[in-house]
């Protein structure tokens, strides 16, 4: 059996179809959604995923700004751009890209940011309120792959989910939102014995490890949903997951390529909190931002 590949991008399409009718809809009521990205430095891959953001916020609409700040830009200057922004009306999400150079405290500037514009939802407050269950931001790249098992139809209720990494942007947020969804979760990073008999025993697996091709077809069993939030740039200058695509995609029920996978539903999510946030100071939001339907 051959897995069914997970169209990232074509659920981005999706997504971002209906995110321009409700920035359509702001609009109408004379309201220009914006976001403010932040950029410290030059490194290559960070200034192409900033120019996909601003591509894909041209594409529905909202408002888009990048501040490109000098790689050696104090903390101190950087928290003085983060205040204007966190006062800046016109602004309703601000997204500081990761990783900031070495002489600059991430978590201090994320500390910083203005937790109803948290549109990363990396702020303190957004995690607290992920935690209980709370309206608010969430992070986008679950948020990204909890939309792909809803299209997809994917239940999580009562199955053993693996999730390999443990950080704090994609997997300790996304075990909490599959065990929101009623799955039993195990967190696997890089000081877990016996990895291998822990992804055998899933039904699903989100690889977040960043290491090329690290989950190979004697990981994972039959049928089994694998996600891969990995993406490496290997020596040929291709881009790679850190899923063994060719091998699991004959073993797996479902599984995400990359490119074309979770990096698209990133993008897209993150317009949608900005959109949310947007909508939520007009008074106008509908649902709590974070799919918590109850
Ligand atoms: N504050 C902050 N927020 C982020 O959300 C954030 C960040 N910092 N730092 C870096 C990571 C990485 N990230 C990606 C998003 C989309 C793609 C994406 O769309 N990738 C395309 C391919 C792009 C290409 O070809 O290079 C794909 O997978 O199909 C990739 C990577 C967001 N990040």
């Amino acid at each position: 059996m051959t897995a069914t590949i997970i169209d990232g991008n074509q659920l981005a399409e999706q997504k971002r179809s209906e995110i321009k009718k409700r920035v359509d809809e702001l609009r109408q009521r004379g309201i220009e959604p914006g976001l403010t990205v932040v950029l410290v430095g030059n490194d290559p891959a960070s200034t192409s995923y900033v120019r996909g953001k601003e591509k894909a916020c041209k594409a529905v609409g909202i408002r888009s700004e990048v501040l490109r700040l000098p790689k050696e830009t104090s903390e101190e200057e950087l928290l003085n751009h983060v205040r204007r922004c966190n006062e800046d009306p016109r602004v309703d999400g601000i997204l500081v890209q990761l990783p900031l150079p070495d002489h600059i405290n991430e978590q201090r500037v994320i500390n910083s940011i203005n937790p109803d514009k948290d549109v990363d939802g990396f702020h303190p407050i957004s995690v607290g309120n992920l935690v209980i269950g709370n309206p608010g931001f969430l992070p986008c790249t679950p948020y990204g792959i909890m939309e792909m098992f809803r299209a997809y139809d994917i239940s999580l209720s009562g199955r053993h989910a693996v999730v390999i990494g443990r950080s704090n942007i994609v997997g300790k947020p996304i075990s909490l939102l599959m065990q929101r969804e009623h799955a039993t979760v195990t967190m696997c990073h890089s000081r877990t014995k016996h990895l291998k008999a822990f992804t055998k025993q899933a039904d699903i697996v989100v690889a977040a490890v960043g290491r090329p091709r690290f989950v190979t077809a004697d990981f994972v069993s039959p049928g089994s949903v694998v996600i891969d939030v990995g993406i490496n740039r290997v020596e040929s200058g291709k881009l790679v997951g850190d899923v063994d695509f060719e091998e699991v995609k004959e073993i797996a029920s479902y599984i995400t390529p990359v490119p074309k996978g979770v990096g698209p539903m990133t993008i897209a999510m993150l317009l949608h909190n900005t959109v949310w946030s947007a909508e939520r100071k007009a008074g106008i939001a509908t649902g709590s931002g974070n799919g918590v339907l109850t």
